[in-house]
C-alpha cells in the first residue's frame, strides 16, 4: 500500500479527487486540510514550491494540486490567479473580462505535484488539461468557475454536467490518471 497525504485547503477539490480515485488499489490515501502559501509564477513552479512546503510539514510522501483557468485571449491569464479573481468578481465578472474579445476559448490546467518526502529529490509533476469556452454562468454554483467553463464538444458547462461526466473529462481527472500511471510503473521509493 502506498501512503499518500494530499494537502489542500479546498474541500471541493478533495471531494473530486476521492471520487476520481474511487477504490483504486495500492493507495492508502489520506487528506489534510492545510492552507499552503499561494506562490506566484508559472504553474509548474507554483506546484513545485507548494509541494516542497507541504513535504516540510508532513515530513513524508505528499501530493498537492494547483489549478489554473487560462483565457487564450488574455495570453493565459488569470491562470494561477483565478482564485482571487473569483473571490473579487465571481464567475460573472470572469466571463465579462472577455466581453471585448471575440476569442472566448480557454483551458483548465491541473498540476499534481508529488514529493517522496526527501527534500534532496526532485518534485514530480503530472498535468491534465481540458479545453473549452467561457460562457455566461449556467448551472450549480457550488464550485468556483465551473458555471462558466464549457468543455469543447459539450453543450453543458462543468456545473451543468453530471459529476461523473465532469470527473471523466476534467483537467483534474487527466492529471490524476497520469499520476496513477506513474505509480503503477514505479516501485516504492
Ligand atoms: O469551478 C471550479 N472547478 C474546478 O475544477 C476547480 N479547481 C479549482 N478551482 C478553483 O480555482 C482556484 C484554484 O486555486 P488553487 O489551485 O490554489 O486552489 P485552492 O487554493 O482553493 O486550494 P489548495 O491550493 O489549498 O489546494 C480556486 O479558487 C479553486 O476553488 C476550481 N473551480
Ligand atoms: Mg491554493
Amino acid at each position: 500500500m502506498r501512503d499518500l497525504v494530499f494537502i489542500t485547503g479546498n474541500a471541493k477539490k478533495l471531494e473530486e479527487v476521492v471520487a476520481i480515485l474511487g477504490n483504486s488499489v495500492g493507495w492508502n490515501f489520506t487528506a489534510r486540510k492545510i492552507d499552503l502559501p499561494e506562490f506566484q509564477g508559472e504553474s509548474d513552479e507554483i506546484s513545485r514550491e507548494k509541494c516542497k512546503a507541504a513535504a516540510q510539514i508532513v515530513k513524508g510522501p505528499v501530493i498537492v494540486e494547483d489549478t489554473c483557468l487560462c483565457f487564450n485571449a488574455l495570453k493565459g491569464l488569470p491562470g494561477p490567479y483565478v482564485k482571487w479573481f473569483l473571490q473579487k468578481i465571481g464567475p460573472e465578472g470572469l466571463h465579462r473580462l472577455l466581453a471585448d474579445w471575440e476569442d472566448k476559448s480557454a483551458y483548465a490546467l491541473c498540476t499534481f505535484a508529488y514529493s517522496n518526502g526527501d527534500p534532496s529529490r526532485d518534485v514530480i509533476l503530472f498535468r491534465g488539461r481540458t479545453d473549452g469556452t467561457i460562457v455566461s454562468p449556467r448551472g450549480s454554483r457550488d464550485f468556483g468557475w465551473d458555471p462558466i467553463f464549457q468543455p469543447t464538444d459539450y453543450n453543458q458547462t462543468y456545473a451543468e454536467l453530471p459529476k461523473d461526466v465532469k470527473n471523466k473529462i476534467s483537467h483534474r481527472s487527466k492529471a490524476i490518471m497520469a499520476m496513477a500511471e506513474y505509480f503503477k510503473n514505479t516501485t516504492r521509493e
